[in-house]
């Protein structure tokens, strides 16, 4: 058996989370050719690195296929239910910062919080017989968050990339994604609402409650631990 580690397998959380384990003695590397998903461990014995969608490492931590994952808070929160059962947070990484917000137009002039949202969406019931769409990957956060800010009258639409289009491309009136520079939503003329995000996002390493370890494992995850100073 050997300790499994799943890393985000592409873009700026992989490098960056090569980095951090890096600069603790841990070297993680791509093997093979560049498109190849395969990975080496160095530094400390019988680690195995896992490459893997961010978006999959919750489930796959869930379901003890792995031991230790980097991904998000906001994907761990959003797809996995009651996951503090399932997963243990070891550390947060310190990059990968992200909020998750509500954006509306910027042309919006009377909506700037959840109650003028909620006023806006009555009358868009009332005024074209439907309710509201908000374009969403995070439907589970969202509809918590718009319950506990007392908006009623929308509903969530699928929206699993380029969210901020969906605007543009009158699919939904409004929006609910992750901003870090919040150029994309300028770019897209559109605006968060001033209310505190649904949920402040980072990279973060998190322990498995679920995956089967062996005495060697038990022995293995002890060392990197300490190596990681966790
Ligand atoms: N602009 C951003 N700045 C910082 N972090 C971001 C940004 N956009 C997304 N993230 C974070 O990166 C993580 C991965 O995001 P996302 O689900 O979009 O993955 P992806 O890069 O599309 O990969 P995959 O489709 O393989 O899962 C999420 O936790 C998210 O919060
Ligand atoms: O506030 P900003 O710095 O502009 O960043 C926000 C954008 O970054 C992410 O998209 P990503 O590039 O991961 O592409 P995606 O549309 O496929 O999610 C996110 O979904 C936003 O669209």
């Amino acid at each position: 058996m050997s300790v499994k580690l799943g890393v985000p397998s592409k873009g700026r959380l992989m490098e960056k989370t090569f980095d951090w384990f890096g600069a603790r003695g841990v070297t993680l590397s791509r093997t093979g050719s560049d498109r190849e998903y395969a990975g080496a461990v160095a530094g400390v014995d019988g680690v195995d690195l896992v490459l893997l969608s961010a978006g999959e490492i919750p489930r796959e931590l869930a379901s003890g296929r792995i031991h230790l994952g980097v991904t998000g808070t906001d994907l761990v929160r959003e797809k996995l239910v009651q996951w503090d059962q399932k997963v243990e947070p070891l550390a947060e990484l310190g990059f990968g910062h992200a909020d998750l917000i509500v954006a509306v137009p910027a042309a919006w002039v009377d909506v700037d919080t959840l109650d003028d949202l909620d006023a806006a969406a009555a009358a868009f019931r009332a005024r074209h017989g439907h309710r509201l769409r908000i374009a969403t990957k995070y439907h589970r956060l969202v509809r918590d968050y718009l319950r506990d800010g007392g908006v009623a009258d929308y509903r969530l639409v699928d929206s699993q990339g380029a969210t901020e289009g969906t605007v543009a491309n009158l699919t939904a009136e409004a929006i609910a994604d992750i901003t870090s520079t919040g150029e994309t939503l300028r770019a897209n003329h559109l605006k968060p609402l001033s209310d505190p995000p649904v949920l402040r996002s980072q990279a973060t390493l998190f322990r498995s409650r679920r995956a089967p370890l062996s005495g060697d494992d038990r022995a293995t995850l002890d060392a990197l631990t300490r190596l990681l100073d966790l």
